[in-house]
C-alpha cells in the first residue's frame, strides 16, 4: 500500500497585489517525514506555511491535507498544528495555564492530562509557572511547540522553529521533532539555513522568489552542484598558484588570496593539481570545500533565480 501523504499541494498560486508570492508550487509530503522549505528572504515559505495551516487559501490550485481536499474556508485542517510569525501566548498567564486554556478551548481532558509531559519534551518544566510575558524568543517557540504537541498532530507546520533556540535547545527540539515523525506524523517546518536542514530533514524543498527550485531528497541536492569551491594552503602558495594557473580545466577564484588559493574545477581536474602540486615539492596542508555541497548547491540554486 502507498504511504498516506500528508501534504499534496499542486501548482499552487499565491499573490499579493502585484507581488507573486507563490508560482506553480508543487509540494508532497508523506506521513512520517522531516520536510524542510528552503529559500532566501520573500522566497514564499511563510506563505506557503500559511496555506498549509489553514490561514489562507490559494488563488489557485489545489492542496489535500492529510487526504483531504482544502476548501475555500479558512480552518485549520483536523490533525494540523502549528504557527507561522511565532505562536499565539497569553503573555499574562504562565506556561501551564497557556496549554490549560489550550486544552479547556479543546474541552479535551486527555490534552489537560499531557500538559506536564509536553513541558517536559521541549525542556520548559523548569519555568512552567513562569508568566510567558518574560520569555525569551527560544522559550516562546519551545511552549508553541508543546502546544502543538497537546494536539497530537498528524502534520506539524512550524516556521523557523531554530529561532532563538542555543544549541542544546535545537538539539531538544529536533529530538522531539524526529520522535513525532517516528511515531508517523509528518512535519514541514521552514528555515533560512541548509544546515538546519540538513542535521534534521529527509527531503528538501527549495523556494526561490516564489518557484521551487529544487524538491527532493537532501543526497540528491548535494549531487546537483558538482563544482564546488575548494580552498587550498599550500606550503608556498604563490608556487601553488602558478601551478594551479597552468593545469587544464580549474579556474582560480577571485577570493584567493596571498595565503589561501581558491579553486574550483571538477573532481579529476582537483586531483590533478594535487599530484602536479606535490610533483612540484609543494606540500598541500588545507584542501577543504569552501561551502558545504549541501550550502553550495541551495545557493547555485537560488542566486540563478534572483540574479
Ligand atoms: N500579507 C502580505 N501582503 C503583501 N505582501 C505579502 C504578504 N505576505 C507576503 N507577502 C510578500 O510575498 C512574498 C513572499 O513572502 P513570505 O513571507 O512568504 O516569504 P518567506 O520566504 O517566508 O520570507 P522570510 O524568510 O523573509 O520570512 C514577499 O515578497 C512578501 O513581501
Amino acid at each position: 500500500m502507498d504511504t498516506p501523504l500528508a501534504v499534496r499541494a499542486r501548482g499552487i498560486e499565491q499573490a499579493f497585489g502585484e507581488v507573486v508570492a507563490l508560482d506553480g508550487v508543487e509540494l508532497t509530503v508523506p506521513a512520517g517525514q522531516i520536510h524542510g522549505l528552503v529559500g532566501p528572504n520573500g522566497a514564499g515559505k511563510t506563505t506557503l506555511l500559511g496555506l498549509l495551516l489553514g490561514l489562507a487559501v490559494a488563488d489557485s490550485g489545489s492542496l489535500e491535507i492529510l487526504g483531504t481536499p482544502v476548501g475555500r474556508a479558512l480552518a485549520v485542517p483536523d490533525g494540523v498544528a502549528g504557527f507561522v510569525d511565532g505562536p499565539g501566548l497569553y503573555p499574562s498567564l504562565t506556561a501551564r495555564q497557556n496549554l490549560a486554556a489550550l486544552a479547556a478551548l479543546r474541552g479535551d481532558a486527555s490534552m489537560a492530562k499531557a500538559i506536564d509531559d509536553v513541558l517536559a519534551q521541549v525542556g520548559l518544566t523548569v519555568v512552567a509557572d513562569d508568566r510567558t510575558r518574560g520569555f525569551s524568543l527560544g522559550m516562546r517557540q519551545r511552549l508553541g511547540l508543546a502546544a502543538a504537541l497537546l494536539t497530537q498532530p498528524r502534520l506539524l507546520i512550524l516556521d523557523e522553529p531554530s529561532n532563538g533556540l542555543d544549541p542544546a535547545g535545537k538539539k531538544q527540539v529536533y529530538g522531539v521533532l524526529k520522535r513525532l515523525a517516528a511515531d508517523g506524523a509528518a512535519v514541514v517546518l521552514s528555515s533560512h539555513r541548509m544546515d538546519d536542514v540538513e542535521a534534521l530533514c529527509n527531503e528538501v524543498t527549495i523556494l526561490s522568489t516564489g518557484r521551487v527550485a529544487f524538491s527532493g531528497p537532501l543526497s540528491k541536492l548535494a549531487g546537483e552542484n558538482s563544482e564546488l569551491d575548494y580552498r587550498i594552503v599550500a606550503s608556498d602558495p604563490q608556487a601553488a598558484r602558478v601551478v594551479a594557473g597552468t593545469t587544464d580545466g580549474l579556474r582560480i577564484g577571485g577570493d584567493s588570496s596571498d595565503e589561501v588559493l581558491v579553486v574550483s574545477g571538477p573532481v579529476p581536474v582537483l586531483d590533478e593539481l594535487v599530484k602536479r602540486l606535490v610533483h612540484a615539492d609543494i606540500a598541500v596542508r588545507e584542501l577543504v570545500p569552501v561551502a558545504s555541497p549541501l550550502e553550495a548547491a541551495f545557493l547555485a540554486l537560488t542566486e540563478q533565480e534572483t540574479n
